[in-house]
């Protein structure tokens, strides 16, 4: 299966059915964040499942173990194919929502973002998490796997070390990737679709490079052609 996650981002429903209209299921997967799901709720995952979709809610949940926890169920009763929480939250909460979705036998994967691709070091340290922005990475990542979760969001940055800590099965969805014929916009630490492959990611999360070009599915294909010629 295809390791590209296409993120349906600056649109409303209309907008990202014609988007997804021009995508082929068998070649990549959405992913459905806050800005569309609270603009269009619940509907807009149906309507892109109808297509054939698998949807990522990129909702990154971060509460108390039991809301964050029926969040979770809500999202793995709308059938997504993944959902995550903030690893910030802590060993406790993500434990308690691994822990229900595996009671109710739901198939959705559950995985935590780390640091956010849009951090660099010294945002971190000014956010008041001091040391390393890869020792947070990879002490969050423990705790992930730990919980129980299926892995983690990182930046492709660290996903030869969170496979180090977490191992290969353990997932490493990885945004800020940019082509190389795309621009890094907001994006701190990002990576090429190839080397984010070759360094260990197994999920690639693209937006704006897809979603701005005049023709997405050209800009998905020329993406698994980059992938291909390596
Ligand atoms: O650390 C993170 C976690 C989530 N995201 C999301 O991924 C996409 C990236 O979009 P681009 O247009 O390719 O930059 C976007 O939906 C973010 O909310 C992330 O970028 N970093």
């Amino acid at each position: 299966m295809t390791p590209l996650i296409i993120a349906l981002d600056n649109m409303n429903c209309s907008q990202a059915l014609s988007v997804a209209d021009t995508l082929d299921p068998l070649e990549c997967r959405v992913k459905v964040g806050k800005e569309l799901f609270t603009r269009e709720g619940p509907e807009i995952v149906r309507q892109l499942q109808s297509r054939g979709f698998d949807v990522f809610l990129d909702l990154k949940f971060h509460d108390i173990p039991h809301t964050v926890a029926q969040a979770v169920l809500a999202a793995a009763d709308l059938g997504v194919w993944m959902v995550n929480v903030h690893a910030q939250g802590g060993l406790a909460m993500m434990k308690h929502a691994a822990d229900r979705l595996r009671e109710g036998h739901y198939d959705t994967r559950l995985i935590a973002v780390t640091v956010l691709t849009s951090l660099s070091q010294e945002e971190l340290n000014a956010s008041g998490i001091p040391g390393s922005l890869e020792a947070h990475v990879r002490h969050l990542a423990g705790l992930t796997r730990d919980a129980g979760l299926d892995g983690v969001v990182c930046s492709a940055r660290e996903a030869a070390m969170v496979r180090e800590t977490a191992g290969k099965e353990f997932l490493k969805v990885t945004p800020g990737i940019r082509p190389a014929f795309a621009v890094s916009d907001d994006q701190h630490r990002i990576m090429t679709p190839v080397d984010a492959l070759a360094a260990g990611s197994t999920h690639l999360v693209i937006g704006r490079p897809v979603t701005r070009s005049d023709n997405p599915m050209d800009a998905v294909r020329r993406i698994s052609e980059e992938i291909a010629a390596g």
